[in-house]
């Protein structure tokens, strides 16, 4: 039977459902919904605004938003919720160093180590002023996974030390005692191949040694952004003969390779938009705004598996991954495949019909 994985911080929590996406389904998605006629799914619309989805800290100007959101989180707490405030640290200098559509504002040329510095410091001060909210933190989604697979690629071999270094300061200084962090870990996509899982798991335990094995540091965070089942009958033919095939199998191979380099790591799993299986992938490296998606499990701490903390919605659904104007700066070819949904907005912004295809596709049903 379900259970909540051993000494899980989250154990009886739910996930604060922030009013940022819900502002983005109400302004947005639900008039577009209303005008063309579609009722029943305009009051399904609202349904996901109630969902709770991780606030992506994305830039630095973002970071004085923690503290509206904490002090609505305190508010409903004392009215009897029970409630973590989930969030995105996204901001290293060459941030999404192997693609374009998600990089970010800060560089190393233009001392971005030392405003990276900054932004985590700021981010420690918001915390630090909520003792009483817990928050849940998914650090550097596609950072140090890069550092698996792309090294080979100038600006990751670039900003190799810089991330590195950056995750320890961060890891170390967002060590408080109201959270609890997971590192990114890709998917089994990226990082469950033979060649790419031991030396995955050997960077982690890297990682969380050089910081001194904070005890806030709870696991990793794998699927973010991504499409993987967490369980699947099948492998489906994009997975190319990788019998590591779904986030189940990833994070139990993972898992013991992680205790052996000594790091005893639990897992959150994003299932925002996995919610259809198998994925309409043309290829399994296909990771930008995916056709045929929908919305996956909610997020939960019951979960299946002994190592897994919580299912959750890291991406918030209808946001898109990158944009298909081929003339735009951040334009990544991978938003231009066909199996990506065209046309599509800047990274980050609202894409409406990626919202409606989520929400047709749901699974479970809205
Ligand atoms: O047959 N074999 O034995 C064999 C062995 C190894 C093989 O090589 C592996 O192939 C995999 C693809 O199958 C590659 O995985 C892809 O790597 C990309 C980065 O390079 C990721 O892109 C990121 O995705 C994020 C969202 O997830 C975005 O937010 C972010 O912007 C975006 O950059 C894709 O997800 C991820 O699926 C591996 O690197 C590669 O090592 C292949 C075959
Ligand atoms: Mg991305």
């Amino acid at each position: 039977a379900p259970a909540e994985a051993s000494g899980n911080p989250m154990a009886g929590k739910t996930f604060y459902a922030n009013p940022y996406y819900a502002s983005e389904i109400s302004s947005l998605a639900v008039p577009t919904l209303s005008a063309k006629g579609s009722a029943t799914w305009a009051a399904k619309a609202t349904n996901v605004a109630k969902v709770g989805t991780f606030v992506w800290l994305d830039t630095r100007a973002k970071v004085p938003s923690i503290a509206t959101y904490a002090k609505d989180v305190q508010q409903k707490n004392a009215a009897g919720a029970n409630l973590v405030l989930p969030l995105v640290v996204y901001d290293l200098p060459e941030r999404d160093c192997a693609a374009l559509a998600s990089n970010g504002e800060l560089s190393l040329a233009n001392d971005g180590a030392n405003l990276y510095r900054g932004y985590i410091d700021s981010i420690a001060a918001q915390i630090k002023a909520f003792p009483d909210v817990f928050f849940v933190l998914v650090i550097e989604p596609d950072s140090l996974a890069n550092l698996v697979t792309n090294l080979n690629v100038q600006k990751c071999s670039n900003a190799q030390d810089a991330y590195k270094t950056l995750t320890v300061y961060a890891l170390k200084t967002l060590n408080l005692n109201n959270v609890a962090m997971y590192l990114d870990a890709g998917h089994a996509g990226w990082l469950g191949w033979p060649a790419n899982i031991s030396p995955a798991a050997k960077l982690f335990a890297q990682i969380y040694s050089d910081a001194g094995k904070p005890a806030a540091v709870r696991g990793l965070a794998t699927n973010v952004a991504n499409y993987n089942a967490w369980s699947i009958s099948q492998c489906p033919s994009y997975t190319q003969g990788n019998q590591v095939c779904d986030e189940k199998s990833y994070i139990n191979s993972l898992a013991p390779l992680l205790k052996e380099n000594g790091f005893p790591a639990y897992f959150i799993v994003d299932t925002s938009r996995n919610g259809v299986q198998p994925t309409k992938q043309l290829a399994w490296g296909d990771w930008c705004n995916v056709i045929g998606t929908g919305f996956g499990i909610r997020p939960t701490t019951v979960t299946p598996d002994p190592l897994l903390d919580a299912f959750v919605w890291v991406k918030p659904g209808g946001e898109c991954d990158g944009t298909s104007n081929t003339t735009a700066a951040r334009y990544d070819a991978h938003c231009g495949y066909a199996d990506a949904l065209q046309p599509a907005p800047e990274a980050g912004t609202w894409f409406q019909a990626y919202f409606e295809q989520l929400l047709v596709n749901a699974n479970p049903a809205f």
